[in-house]
C-alpha cells in the first residue's frame, strides 16, 4: 500500500523572542497558522529494512539529513519498527524559506508512518516526539492555528483567522535560522503584541489582525538581504491589507482580502521574485486520517 500525505507550509502572523536560554534556544512567543501550499509525501513500504528518500530537488538532502528520513529513524528506533520505507517528497514549500518546508514533511511522514506501521499514536504524542526532530515539527504535526511558546513547541490552539488571500514572495537566497537567532539582538526589540493578535484572531477582526503583524526575526534577516524589505514595500504599493516576513525568512507574505486586488499584487510581484504564490489559508488541523 502506498500513502500519500500533505505537508502545508506555515506562515507566522506574530513572532516574539523573550529571552536566550540557557540551552542556547530562545524563548519565543509566536501565532501560527497553516496555509494551503503543500508538500506531498508518498510513503511506499520497502520489504527491507532501510529508509530511502527520493527526491527530485537539488536543495532537499537525501539523507540522514533529510527531517523526514529523521522522522522515520525516530519512530523506527522507539517503536522497534523493522519495515523499510520510501519516502518521496514532491517539493512545492520553497526551501529555507521561512515556512517550515522540512518541518512539515517531518510532520507529514509522522502521521503517515503512524498509520503505515499502525503504531496508534494520538496527535499529541507526535508532536512530542516532532519536537526532537525540530521547533517547528509539533506545530506541523497539528496544522491549524495556534500559540508556539517555549522553544516554539509548546502549542495551544487557537481558531483559525477570518478567510483571505496569502501571497507569498521569496527572493532567491535562503535563509539559516540558526545564524538569524544568533544575529538577534535583544536589547533593541521591539515585541509585537501576540496577545493582541490572539484576541483579534478569536474576534475575527481581520483588520485589527492585519494591524498586528510583527515579526522580531525580520529586522535581523532584512540587514543580511535587502531584498526582504524591497519586496515588503512593493507588496504595501500593490495593495496587500499587511506585510510581513514570515519566520526567520526570507519569504514575504501579504495579506489580501478582495479578489479584485489579487491579481494585480501577483502580477506586480512577479516581475521581480521568480517564486510567488497566491493561496488561501487554512483552517482546519491535521486530523490522524
Ligand atoms: C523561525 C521559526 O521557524 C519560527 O516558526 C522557528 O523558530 C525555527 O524553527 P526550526 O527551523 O524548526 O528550528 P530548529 O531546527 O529547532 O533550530 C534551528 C536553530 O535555530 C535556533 N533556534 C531555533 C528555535 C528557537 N526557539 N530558538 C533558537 O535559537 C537554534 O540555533 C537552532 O539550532
Ligand atoms: N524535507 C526537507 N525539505 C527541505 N529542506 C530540508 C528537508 N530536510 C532537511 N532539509 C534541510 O533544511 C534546510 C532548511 O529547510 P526548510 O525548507 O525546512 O527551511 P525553513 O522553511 O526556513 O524552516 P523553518 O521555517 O522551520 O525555519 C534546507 O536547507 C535543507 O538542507
Amino acid at each position: 500500500m502506498k500513502l500519500l500525505v500533505k505537508a502545508p507550509a506555515k506562515i507566522n502572523l506574530s513572532l516574539d523572542v523573550l529571552h536566550k536560554r540557557p540551552d542556547g534556544y530562545h524563548e519565543v512567543k509566536m501565532v501560527m497558522t497553516t496555509i494551503d501550499l503543500a508538500d506531498r509525501i508518498e510513503l511506499t513500504p520497502l520489504p527491507s529494512d532501510t529508509i530511502r528518500i527520493v527526491s527530485h530537488n537539488r536543495f532537499v538532502p537525501d539523507d540522514h539529513r533529510n527531517l523526514a528520513y529523521q522522522a522515520a529513524k525516530l519512530l523506527k528506533e522507539r517503536f522497534n519498527v523493522r519495515d523499510g520505507v520510501a519516502i518521496s517528497i514532491i517539493k512545492t514549500i520553497p526551501v529555507a524559506a521561512g515556512l517550515a518546508g522540512g518541518s512539515s514533511d517531518a510532520a507529514a511522514t509522522l502521521r503517515g508512518l503512524n498509520k503505515l506501521w499502525n503504531l496508534g499514536l494520538t496527535l499529541d504524542e507526535l508532536a512530542e516526539l516532532g519536537a526532537e526532530i525540530g521547533s517547528d515539527v509539533s506545530f506541523c504535526v497539528y496544522g491549524g492555528t495556534a500559540i508556539a511558546t517555549g522553544r516554539g513547541e509548546k502549542i495551544e490552539h487557537i481558531p483559525a483567522p477570518p478567510p483571505c488571500w496569502v501571497i507569498l514572495a521569496k527572493p532567491t537566497i535562503g535563509v539559516s535560522t540558526a545564524e538569524v537567532y544568533r544575529n538577534l539582538n535583544l536589547a533593541s526589540i521591539v515585541h509585537p503584541d501576540v496577545d493582541a493578535m490572539v484576541k483579534a484572531i478569536k474576534e475575527q477582526d481581520y483588520n485589527k489582525i492585519c494591524s498586528l503583524v510583527g515579526n522580531v526575526l525580520e529586522e535581523v534577516t532584512m540587514k543580511m538581504h535587502p531584498e526582504v524589505a524591497q519586496i515588503k514595500e512593493q507588496m504595501k504599493r500593490f495593495g496587500a491589507d499587511a506585510v510581513l516576513m514570515s519566520g526567520s525568512g526570507p519569504t514575504v507574505f501579504g495579506l489580501v482580502r478582495h479578489d479584485s486586488r489579487l491579481q494585480r499584487i501577483y502580477n506586480g510581484l512577479r516581475g521581480f521574485c521568480d517564486q510567488v504564490f497566491a493561496v488561501r489559508l487554512l483552517g482546519e488541523r491535521n486530523s490522524l486520517d
